[in-house]
């Protein structure tokens, strides 16, 4: 048959953060090849899926991949040689099967994707199609709003920056993809300006958001907005505003510790900061506003702002339906964070989705802080037809691969193509 496997071929790259990452190439028998390779993040849930990483006597201080790459060359490939490889359930099934642990500890979770996305991409060229198309079928022709993350703070800015970690323009009032990502790359060069006339130096965060030291995670706002009228494009109107504070990273013992504001806030003092930042400026989404274990927490922030704005949740749910079912339960959000290495395959992500979808919520697909050039995530949005998306600044390779992929979607389905605009979010744009 035309679609086995003949063998899976691993080894280890460099990300973006010039960290080890895994790199696969599945090859079939009839002998057409594909490649996929593995994200890492640095503001992680403590509840995702394990990255294997090598011992400390190791290349790369202990952060090499090599076991990984070992257990892909060896018992993985031994496990699915000449299995079918359009297959995916099985596949990623098998794969956690294999691996044995709760958490995919054993393989380890950068080895299982990158043969979960490996797989399914040798798949799609065997079958002749585009991956949006195999993954998502003849109905995948939604362009995704991008929302890109041009202010860097928290961790991805080693804390030089704003506390909250990502601040994003969202140019929902284009008429096509290609147009808000004019419209992203007009503004990124716009806000450059700004800085350098208010004296802000222009260095760029993990994601190539500026990261200014700035005295307030209020001024971010502010410096994006004139950044965004200075195009003449108008807020709100025009251009949205998502923030991620990611604020399981400055949370301790109960409280929210805003080291540039120098103060400390519970998650009902949260709520209501974040309740005068969305009175003040046009923000529709506001991922992990509050700390992965603070459940109690994102139910009142919830309740009191899920009516407004976009309520995501990262760390708390990790791409896990175990954790946003609890999360529809408890009324926790009205949205999750898509991210494939959070829970390790794509047939898991994509139950992640269809649970996100199937209660009315939002399913948000994202990059990670350490990126390659791999472009997955592009044609994944598209297939899931998930409306909105983030990968970073419009400006560093790793980021802008996957926005001009989309590009490249949006050029082949033609007039088939639709771009998401102000329906991309679960709340509606106001303006
Ligand atoms: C993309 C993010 O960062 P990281 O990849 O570091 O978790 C995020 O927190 O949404
Ligand atoms: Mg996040």
């Amino acid at each position: 048959m035309d679609f086995e496997i003949n063998g899976l071929n691993a080894r280890e790259i460099l990300d973006s953060r010039g960290n080890p990452t895994v790199e696969v190439e599945c090859s079939l028998i009839n002998g057409i090849s594909a490649r996929a390779s593995v994200p890492s993040g640095a503001s992680t849930g403590s509840r995702e899926a394990v990255e294997l990483r090598d011992n400390e006597e190791g290349r790369y201080s202990g952060k090499g991949v090599q076991k990984a790459v070992e257990l892909i060359n060896t018992e993985i490939t031994e496990h699915f040689y000449g299995a079918n490889v359009r297959d995916q359930s099985w596949i990623d099934n098998q794969l956690i099967q294999l691996d044995g642990t709760p958490d995919k500890s054993r393989l380890g979770a950068n080895a299982i994707l990158g043969v979960s996305l490996a797989t399914a991409r040798a798949a799609a060229t065997a079958v002749q199609l585009p991956l949006y198309q195999y993954i998502g079928g003849i109905s995948a022709n939604l362009l995704p709003v991008p929302c890109l993350n041009i202010m860097n703070g928290g961790v991805h800015s080693r804390w030089q920056g704003a506390d909250f970690q990502e601040y994003m323009i969202a140019p929902y009032g284009a008429d096509t993809f290609i147009d808000a990502m004019r419209w992203a790359s007009e503004i990124y060069h716009a806000l450059r300006a700004v800085l350098l006339e208010k004296g802000h130096h222009v260095g760029v965060g993990d994601e190539g958001g500026f990261a200014p030291q700035v005295g307030s995670n209020r001024e971010p706002l502010e410096l994006m907005i004139a950044g965004i009228e200075k195009t003449g494009l108008k807020p709100g109107k025009d251009v949205g505003l998502c923030i991620d504070p990611a604020s399981s990273e400055f949370y301790k013992d109960g409280k929210y510790h805003l080291r540039t504001e120098k103060r400390s806030l519970t998650a009902e003092a949260m709520t209501d900061y974040y309740r005068e930042l969305i009175d003040a400026f046009p923000i529709i989404l506001l991922e992990d506003g509050l700390a992965e274990d603070d459940w109690e927490g994102w139910t009142v922030l919830n309740d009191a702002l899920g009516d407004r704005v976009e309520i995501v949740g990262d760390d708390i749910f990790v791409t896990n339906v175990e954790y946003i079912a609890r999360g529809i339960e408890q009324e926790a959000a009205n949205s999750a964070l898509i991210k494939l290495n959070q829970i390790g395959t794509l047939t898991e992500t994509v139950d992640a989705v269809h649970l996100c979808h199937s209660c009315g919520w939002g399913a948000f697909v994202s990059h990670r802080s350490g990126e390659t050039m791999d472009t997955f995530i592009a044609d994944l949005t598209v297939a899931l037809g998930t409306g909105h998306m983030k990968t970073g600044a419009p400006c560093r390779g790793e980021r802008i691969e996957k926005y001009n992929q989309l590009m490249r979607i949006e050029e082949e389905l033609g007039d088939m193509a639709e771009y998401a605009g102000k329906d991309a979010f679960v709340r509606p744009v106001e303006w």
